[in-house]
């Protein structure tokens, strides 16, 4: 659904596709000398433009590390990050979203998403425009002037979204975002996620502990084994995607079937 929100991911020939992402032999070490710790790698991971990658694993297997290494937070001890072909800058190489909503709260809903707005370098005479949009897509018509403790936890959750697609950015990467929300808000977000990512192309990389959640919402999930975390399962998911019956995808044999396979392998990994 063309929008200006969707990311062209047309590529030249033999350039990297946009929001590619690239980890090549990747270590990540916390700390030094006898206190190290490593927590990643060595991990080698292609995500093409526009896949909605799944991360799974048991507590500390270095999920948040991987994310934090494609976004730039964290410079790789050994091997090297690629972002559309270059090394990731941070707040410019993604749009985050982390498992609390981290908004301002002195600001009204329209404030932060105002403030993303500016950062990503959106002409001012188009925020009205480009607001409502965002807006729209997460499901937040008419809470603009809502401050932000006047709303649920899952709408505080879909404020970061919109501020997180804000930027015309190809890249989405998203740490347990849903994880402190109850059941339904999450089901609905989940949907909405898988909605939103679909329709503007954005490559995504989403963590979670939830084998339910990562058949749902991914075209691929890689499971981490544990500490350090290295590749133990790269499966494709080929559950429909577009339009689709939520319900009736949750309860079909196919979704059942993964999300064991997808279970077993994460408590294999941990083992
Ligand atoms: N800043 C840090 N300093 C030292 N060690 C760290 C740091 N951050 C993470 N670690 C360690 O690195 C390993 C991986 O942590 P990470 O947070 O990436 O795992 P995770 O899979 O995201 O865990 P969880 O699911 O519990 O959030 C763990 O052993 C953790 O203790």
């Amino acid at each position: 659904m063309p929008s200006s929100e969707t990311v062209d991911a047309t590529t030249p020939v033999g350039a990297t596709p946009v929001g590619a992402v690239r980890l090549d032999q990747v270590t990540h070490r916390y700390g030094r000398g006898g206190q190290a710790v490593t927590a990643v790698g060595p991990v080698d991971l292609t995500v093409p433009s526009g896949e909605f990658l799944v991360l799974v694993g048991a507590s500390g297997c270095g999920k948040s590390t991987l994310l934090r290494l494609i976004a730039g937070f964290e410079q790789p001890s050994q091997g090297e990050v690629r972002v559309s072909g270059t090394r990731p800058v941070p707040g410019e190489a993604a749009g985050v979203v982390f498992q609390s909503p981290r908004l301002f709260p002195w600001r009204t809903v329209r404030g932060n998403v105002d403030l993303a707005l500016r950062y990503a370098g959106v002409d001012r005479a188009q925020w009205d425009e480009r607001r409502a949009e965002l807006l729209a897509r997460v499901g937040l018509e008419g809470t603009e002037k809502r401050r932000t403790w006047e709303i649920s936890g899952g709408q505080q959750q879909r404020v970061a979204i919109a501020r997180a697609l804000a930027a015309a950015n190809p890249l989405l990467l998203l740490d347990e975002p849903f994880a402190a929300l109850d059941a339904l808000t999450r089901e609905r977000l989940q949907e909405d996620l898988r909605k939103v990512t679909d329709q503007t192309g954005r490559t995504t990389v989403f963590v979670t502990h939830s084998a339910d959640e990562a058949v749902f919402l991914g075209s691929r999930i890689v499971v981490l084994t544990q500490s350090p975390g290295t590749v133990a399962l790269d499966l494709p998911i080929t559950l429909p995607r577009g339009d689709i019956d939520a319900e009736e995808l949750r309860n079909s044999a196919e979704f059942t079937d993964l999300r064991a396979q997808v279970s077993h392998a994460v408590k294999a990994a941990a083992a």
